[in-house]
């Protein structure tokens, strides 16, 4: 692949943790497999007062963290470091000092006008930062045959509402092909690969229809509580967090229908009507199709933990939902009467994210004990743990009779033992690096999940904590048995087990 052309990253929100957890490390991952482009500058800004130096080393120490100071190759790390600047930034008030050093850095590195801007701040920073960029950061860029884009990060508003509004001030500076909603759930290397399972075997994608499949789940359950982002997540809620962005551009990828080329904006069209196709659940149709959870004190990992409730910045009457798990119906051709079982949650037994597609039963049964009453046949596409694809199906047990058991033939990543795996960050930002919008949200898909969403947080928001259930941190979540017959998915090992 080819380096991306000569340009240099301003990256907004440098002191944060989005930027020393995920974007460093990903750009030094860059760096060190020579992905980055040949003469770059990573530029941070914050309000923090920090120099260039203190910033740097800032930097290492996270890299140390994360790779310990073994796994690190210091020479590689100062070279990688050289590229790196800081400048201190109030976008409210602040003279012309950001844009001043972009220029100067440009101009002492031989760079060309070509900037991406990375807006790794919270919500209510962003129009004021876009509007200084637009103010000062330009200069006459498309002029000067150069480009800019930016890289926003989530949550793209609370609603339909406030999304456009934020899109609005984004149009007021860039164009839509400029802008790079980054959903990172997309950066992933098994989210990528459901494209190709789908429309690279022929296997697969003539079953992947009402005709052949039963139900669909899709889930994102984590272990870990809501850390110290108590008051994001009051604003959120898992609704918010996981399924308006990540699970439904999931959701988006595994019912697309085959998109004539692999173009960006063709990608981006057929994901789009999958979002337009979905059946919005209204008034009473909420509760027998959505479930909300919170989860009460337990234990995770062996230790005691409290409850929602009890979490830093959190109110102690919330009624915010830590766990949702939806039913939803695709209303088009392909997809009639096929449930979506979408589950996300906090403070679950395990980490676990994937899709499973359930196919339906042979017509008749012929064997004894066949696959336990259900259907012999799943694709379960694993994103965590151990990223990889599984294929179940029936076998005869050995011995005599004809007794039924399911098995599976499972395809790890691991195996794939001279591949380097890139994090989500690193494909992401070297995609927006490139100018490749394949893999970030379209305003239109944004506003259309967006229309899915509202009615469910409304219909929440004016039935305050009715049909709100609790779940222990630590267990598989909340009971769901009243509520459908599908069982939700549970925490069992699928990897290496002896299966007759
Ligand atoms: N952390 C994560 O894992 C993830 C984060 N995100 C999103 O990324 C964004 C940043 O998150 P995170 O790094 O965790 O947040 P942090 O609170 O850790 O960092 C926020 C950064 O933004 C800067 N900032 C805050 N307010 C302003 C302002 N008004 N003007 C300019 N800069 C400002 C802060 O520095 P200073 O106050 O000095 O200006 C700091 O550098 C959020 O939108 C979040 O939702 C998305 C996915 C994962
Ligand atoms: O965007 C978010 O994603 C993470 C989960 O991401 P993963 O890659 O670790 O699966 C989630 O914890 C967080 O709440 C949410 O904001």
């Amino acid at each position: 692949m080819n380096r991306p052309e000569d340009q240099v990253l301003v990256i907004f929100g440098a002191s944060g943790d989005l930027t020393k957890r995920m974007l460093m490390p990903s750009l030094y991952e860059l760096h060190v497999r020579q992905m980055l482009p040949e003469r770059f500058v990573i530029l941070g800004t914050s309000r923090k007062s920090m120099s260039d130096e203190e910033f740097r080393l800032s930097i290492r120490l996270m890299l140390e963290e994360l790779k310990g100071e073994k796994g690190l190759d210091g020479e590689e790390v100062d070279r990688f470091l050289q590229k790196v600047f800081y400048q201190p930034f109030d976008p409210v008030g602040g003279a012309d000092e950001l844009g001043e050093r972009v220029m100067f850095l440009m101009e002492e590195n031989a760079i060309p006008m070509q900037v991406v801007y990375y807006l790794a701040t919270p919500p209510n920073s962003q129009q004021a930062i876009t509007k200084y960029i637009g103010r000062s950061c330009l200069f006459g860029v498309k002029e000067r045959g150069g480009w800019h884009r930016i890289v926003v990060e989530k949550p793209f508003g609370t609603s339909l509402e406030t999304a456009k509004e934020l899109d609005k001030s984004l149009l007021q500076v860039f164009c839509e092909q400029e802008i790079y909603r980054i959903d990172h759930f997309l950066g992933k290397e098994t989210v990528q690969n459901i494209l190709v399972l789908r429309f690279a075997n022929e296997i697969f994608e003539s079953l992947w229809n009402r005709n052949y499949v039963d139900y669909v789940e899709i889930y994102a359950l984590e272990s870990l509580g809501i850390e110290n982002r108590g008051k994001y997540y009051e604003t959120a809620g898992a609704l918010r967090d996981m399924v308006q962005n990540h699970l439904m551009q999931l959701l988006a990828f595994v019912a697309m229908e085959s998109p004539a080329t692999m173009e960006p904006e063709v990608i981006r069209d057929e994901t789009v009507k999958v979002l337009r196709s979905l059946r919005q659940w209204k008034g009473e149709d909420i509760p027998r199709n959505v479930v909300r959870a919170q989860y009460v004190a337990g234990e995770s990992k062996g230790q005691p933990v409290v409850g929602y409730l009890q979490e830093k910045d959190v109110a102690p009457n919330s009624d915010m939902e830590t766990y949702v798990a939806l039913k939803v119906f695709i209303d088009n051709w392909r997809w009639s009467h096929v449930p979506f079982y979408i589950y996300t949650g906090k403070r679950l037994k395990d980490k676990r994210s994937g899709v499973v597609i359930h196919f339906k039963s042979t017509p008749h049964k012929l064997f004894q004990g066949q696959c336990e009453g259900s259907s012999c046949n799943q694709l379960i596409i694993r994103m965590t743990p151990d990223e990889g694809v599984m294929l179940k199906f029936g076998l005869k047990m050995p011995g005599g009779g004809f007794t039924v058991k399911q098995v599976g033939m499972d395809f790890l990543y691991a195996s794939l033992c001279n591949n380097y795996l890139p994090g989500a960050y690193e494909r992401l930002l070297l995609d927006a690096m490139q100018g490749d919008s394949m893999l970030y949200t379209r305003d239109d898909a944004l506003e259309a999940s967006w229309k899915f969403i509202d009615p469910i947080v409304n219909y929440w928001r004016e039935h305050p904590g009715e049909h709100l259930r609790t779940y222990a941190a630590g267990s598989e979540g909340p009971d769901l048995s009243d509520v459908w017959d599908v069982a939700p998915p549970v925490s069992k090992e699928d990897k290496n087990v002896c299966w007759l």
